[in-house]
């Protein structure tokens, strides 16, 4: 049974172009004129996109005393309702735990996913059954660590650790991430805030200024570069984090950077709000920043030294969040956003002119796609790529509510949002789950991605390496001095 996705504007990062587009088996079979097929779907009016990849959520993610509230039924559904097809999740193992008794707990959690998924893995902890069983992960599927910079006595890892395990990406052709942030430097901010009183959810974001970040970041590009990885920079919130990516990458250092849809749009001014609920459902880290930080955010997207924008969706109750009532460093850091990225983009970002419909199918999808090797099967419209697709209707508006939304949650962090611009449909693999705001998933649909160890940019940098690592001199027997 073949669908055709009839009347629309094809809008893919590089170009837009009128075309039907078909769809047999889960996969697009054909991009044309007056394409026939046995179910039409109308899009006349429309922009046909790739659907949008989330490279970073935490689904029913063990953190802070508790379990965030989305699993991959609601989240993968709230996915889909926004137009977003394919989510990356991280495994995450406890200190000591094997990362490969990790990947099948977080496979068992996925047995609920009505979207497309993939995995990053962390390294939490280090020694000689890390090292090895990283080599099993990346056959299985996974080529991208994580590494936490900060959550000290939790997750983090040190310099050691994380110089280690790049070199262990390098050779392995994966990429590490980092969530960059000087943990020890927080831990002792943190430490004197509570000591002076300062217990409430403002105290979060005081805790972690944009050096802590520009610092790690720094660190981190400066440890891959040793090692001989790219490196990818989870939600990077601020200029000092920014600049460090930015110059780096003018360097000619293969480093990527992901900023968030919340940083994007949202400030902190949102921490000296009178209600502490409202200020703790907005506890994240890194925390919301000044419009500088925003603005030179955006800016990164639109010159490209920014590539991706995601969500780090990572959902708490406000009952969850009221653990942290009198001490803020207990509110469990996190925020939802993977139904609303696209909308709020779209309409934040496009709609203002800060970035053309092509960067904006670029930064949700196609750049994502490509920089996790995962392109083009996913993030593309193209003959042969699954059929992933969010038919987006330019006109169609909502008011954020949520009382109205997917997530599971009780509150929204972008409540009130005014909204234009909306899928009309999203397609899972063929698949149309979401007609305007009838949403009809199907629990189990969603498949795991496989994603292989990468070519090319590592072994242009292990290449490049192995030229200029220190050789000794080969000198002359007869130039040496007598005796040696
Ligand atoms: N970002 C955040 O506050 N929570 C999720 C875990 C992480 O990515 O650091
Ligand atoms: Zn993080
Ligand atoms: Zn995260």
């Amino acid at each position: 049974m073949s669908k055709v996705i009839k009347g629309g504007t094809v809008v893919t990062a590089d170009r837009s172009y009128t075309a039907d587009v078909k769809i047999e088996n889960g996969v697009i079979t054909q991009i044309g004129d007056n394409l026939s097929g046995d179910e039409i779907l109308d899009a006349t009016g429309c922009y046909v996109m790739p659907g949008g990849i989330d490279p970073h959520t935490h689904l029913e993610m063990p953190f802070m005393g508790t379990y965030s509230t989305d699993d991959f039924e609601s989240g993968t559904r709230a996915a889909l309702s926004g137009g977003t097809t394919t989510v990356v999740d991280f495994c995450l193992p406890a200190p000591g735990q094997s990362l490969l008794e990790a990947r099948q707990m977080w496979d068992n959690k996925t047995v609920k996913a009505s979207c497309d998924f993939s995995f990053h893995m962390a390294i939490t902890w280090w020694d000689k059954q890390v090292f090895e069983e990283m080599a099993a992960v990346v056959d299985s599927g996974i080529n991208t660590f994580k590494h936490f910079m900060a959550y000290k006595g939790a997750l983090m890892v040190n310099d050691e650790e994380m110089y280690s395990s790049f070199q262990r990406c390098s050779a392995l052709g994966a990429m590490p991430l980092v969530h960059a942030e000087n943990g020890d430097v927080v831990a002792q901010l943190q430490a004197s805030l509570l000591a002076e009183g300062n217990t409430g959810p403002e105290a979060h974001a005081y805790s972690r200024p944009p050096q802590v970040e520009g610092e790690a970041v720094n660190r981190a590009v400066m440890i891959a570069d040793m090692a001989g990885v790219p490196l990818y920079v989870v939600h990077v919130s601020c200029e000092e984090a920014h600049e460090a990516i930015r110059r780096a990458r003018q360097a000619g250092k293969r480093v990527y950077g992901e900023p968030l849809v919340q940083h994007l749009t949202l400030d902190d001014s949102e921490y000296a709000n009178a209600d502490w609920d409202h200020a703790a459902r907005r506890v994240m880290s890194p925390p919301f920043r000044s419009s500088v930080h925003q603005d030179s955010l955006w800016a990164g997207l639109a010159s490209g030294s920014l590539q991706v924008v995601a969500t780090d969706h990572c959902a708490f109750t406000t009952e969850q969040k009221r653990l942290g009532l009198g001490d803020f460093t207990q509110i469990p850091n996190g925020t939802g956003g993977l139904e609303d990225r696209l909308p709020v983009l779209w309409s934040r970002g496009v709609n203002t002119g800060r970035l053309t419909m092509n960067e904006f199918v670029a930064v949700t999808s196609t750049n994502i796609a490509k920089i996790l090797n995962m392109y083009p099967k996913k993030g593309a419209i193209l003959e042969g790529a699954d059929a992933d697709i969010v038919v987006w209707d330019p006109e169609r508006q909502k008011t954020i509510r949520a009382a109205s939304q997917q997530s599971a949650i009780d509150y929204n962090v972008f409540e009130g949002f005014e909204l234009k611009g909306l899928p009309r449909f999203t397609l899972t693999r063929g698949q149309c789950v979401v007609t305007e705001d009838k949403v009809e998933t199907e629990e189990g649909h969603g498949k795991f991605v496989p994603r292989k160890a990468y070519p090319a940019v590592n072994r242009a940098l292990s290449q490049w390496k192995e030229l200029t690592a220190p050789h000794p001199v080969k000198r002359d027997p007869s130039k040496m001095p007598a005796g040696v």
